[in-house]
């Protein structure tokens, strides 16, 4: 069981829609640097600028960005020197619960625990996932919530273990700017080494599979570290629609590339 910080968060968030720029303080989202619609390889220099740039590959039919997301590995700064390897890993996450509030009737999903790989990043790519799907079109493709907090850097938070002891959390998630982003599919998330996330929230009526990239060493507290916390991170998911469809809310439910 994750340890349980003996802070209270109180924090209701409204989530933006995930893009490269408000997530970068956090890791890396990844989205494609061209448009849906461009079917033929163009000449790279007639393209906008971007970071990195662009070469054609694939006897010139494929445009190469890379990276296009890091994959950093500092297992060596870690305290039993226990060697890694790069892993890839399938997550299939089913829909989360959501809370109904009354008056105003909305959806909220409640962040109950936050959790971090102190040595490694870790991207999540989702599978069989479109981003292309209209209201109404009776499709209602799932979207993911990303969740993720600052760390406090050098300072410590108290926590009760398991055995009821009270243990000392260091580098604790800052609960008082915790965010929250809408992704769909077309977009895949990296998450910072170190960064402090909620463990992976999809939002829909059926399963997403997402092909999960890191290091890890098998120490389990080098690996993964975790802290939960009481009710309090609220994230508003908008009014809930006549069908239990979303109508309104994150207008970004609908969010497209
Ligand atoms: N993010 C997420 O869903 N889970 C993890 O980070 C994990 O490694 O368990």
């Amino acid at each position: 069981m994750a340890p349980i910080l003996t802070t209270n968060p109180s924090l209701t968030l409204v989530p933006e829609p995930l893009t490269p720029e408000n997530f970068a303080q956090f890791g890396t989202a990844i989205c494609s640097p061209i448009p849906r619609d461009l079917n033929v390889a163009p000449q790279p220099s007639n393209l906008p600028p971007y970071n990195p740039a662009p070469v054609l590959a694939n006897q010139n039919s494929a445009l190469k960005y890379s990276p296009i997301s890091p994959l950093i590995d500092r297992y060596a700064n870690g305290p039993s020197g226990t060697a890694s390897e790069a892993r890839m890993t399938m997550f299939c996450c089913f829909p989360r619960k959501l809370r109904t509030t009354a008056s105003p009737e909305k959806e909220v999903f409640d962040v109950r625990i936050l959790e971090r790989h102190p040595f490694t990043n870790q991207t999540f790519v989702p599978m069989d996932l479109s981003s292309h799907s209209k209201v109404g079109d009776g499709e209602d493709e799932p979207i993911f919530l990303v969740v993720v907090a600052p760390t406090l850097k050098g300072e410590t938070a108290t926590a009760t273990n398991e055995a009821g002891e009270t243990i000392t959390i260091r580098d604790p998630p800052d609960l008082k700017n915790v965010k929250a982003f809408i992704a769909h599919g077309g977009q895949a998330v990296t998450y910072g080494v170190g960064t402090w996330h909620a463990p992976m929230v999809v939002l829909g009526r059926r399963r997403v599979d997402f092909v999960v990239v890191q290091h890890v060493n098998g120490v389990a507290d080098e690996d993964c570290q975790e802290a939960a916390f009481g009710e309090g991170v609220v994230v508003d998911l908008g009014r809930k629609g006549q069908h239990g469809r979303r109508e309104k809310g994150p207008q970004l439910w609908r969010a497209k590339l």
